[in-house]
């Protein structure tokens, strides 16, 4: 028979579905959201999203192979309210972004429109016991996403970004000291869409409970090349981390919400 040879490097999305049929399912992330078919939803303003994270709950730095993740310690980080239906933990932060320079890598479009970068906060919900049980259930994340736009400096995101060239490799991990509250990254106009979708890798659970802020961020472009110092395996080996986003995937007559 044929040589049998591992692919060293991760499959890129249009092949996740051979391992993980999963990615051809009814709710998955992300998706591009047609603003016009977003539904105002009252209740959702009624009840407005909370977000109380404490300043000193961002523990290290990660380069896990597909993005940086700060990992985060859930004690007093956490949201309610809005479409949730209890209280979620704050477990950790990453991103996903594009080429150098370019405009696409955002995972969530917006009318066909992408960004530079997509920074997900991803929660569990606290009636399972940790994040573990809660990964594949229905109702076990909400992750909170926030466009990052090129353009000025983003001193919240700086001590972030400043640790990037720290972790270069997979598996490099570097401790936080200093204090640092994750709410500085989330717009200060907090109107956002909500839709039931997935993680936007394998194994593509369909468990999340999307928030995605109408606003983005600005950053510098400085601070998107940043996370060009993180490195992963490409099929010419070693190379800078960048285009790991997943594109949108069919909505399936999915409503999406709106404040
Ligand atoms: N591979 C089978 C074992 O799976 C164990 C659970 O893995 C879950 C790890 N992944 C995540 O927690 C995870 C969390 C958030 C997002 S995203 N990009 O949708 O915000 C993607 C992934
Ligand atoms: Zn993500």
């Amino acid at each position: 028979g044929f040589l049998q040879v591992a692919s060293p490097v991760p499959q890129g999305p249009n092949k996740w579905h051979e391992q993980f049929p999963i990615a051809k399912g009814q709710r998955q992330s992300p998706i591009d959201i047609v603003t016009s078919n977003a539904k105002v939803d009252k209740a959702l303003s009624d009840n407005p999203l909370k977000v109380s994270y404490s300043n000193n709950c961002c523990q290290s730095v990660t380069n896990t192979g597909a993005s940086f993740q700060v990992v985060v310690d859930g004690a007093g980080t956490e949201i309610s309210g809005g479409p949730l239906d209890s209280t979620y933990k704050l477990v950790q932060f990453h991103a996903h972004w594009g080429p150098l320079g370019g405009d696409e890598g955002s995972e969530h479009t917006v009318d066909g429109v992408t960004y530079p970068a997509e920074l997900h906060l991803v929660h569990w919900n606290q009636k399972y016991k940790d994040v573990g049980e809660a990964v594949d259930k229905p109702d076990g994340l909400a992750v909170i996403g926030v466009f990052f736009s090129r353009g000025k400096e983003h001193a919240g995101f700086k001590p972030i970004s400043d640790l990037f060239a720290k972790v270069p490799r997979k598996a490099d991990k570097v401790d936080i000291s200093f204090n640092y509250d994750p709410a500085c990254l989330l717009p200060a106009r907090r109107d956002y869409w909500t839709y039931l979708g997935s993680l936007t890798t394998p194994p593509l659970f369909e468990s999340v409970t999307w928030i995605v802020m109408k606003d983005p961020v600005e950053v510098s472009a400085e601070q998107l090349a940043a996370l060009r110092n993180l490195l992963w395996e490409t099929p010419s080996g070693e190379g800078q981390m960048c285009n790991n986003y997943r594109p949108p995937q069919p909505l399936q007559g999915r409503l999406v919400r709106s404040t």
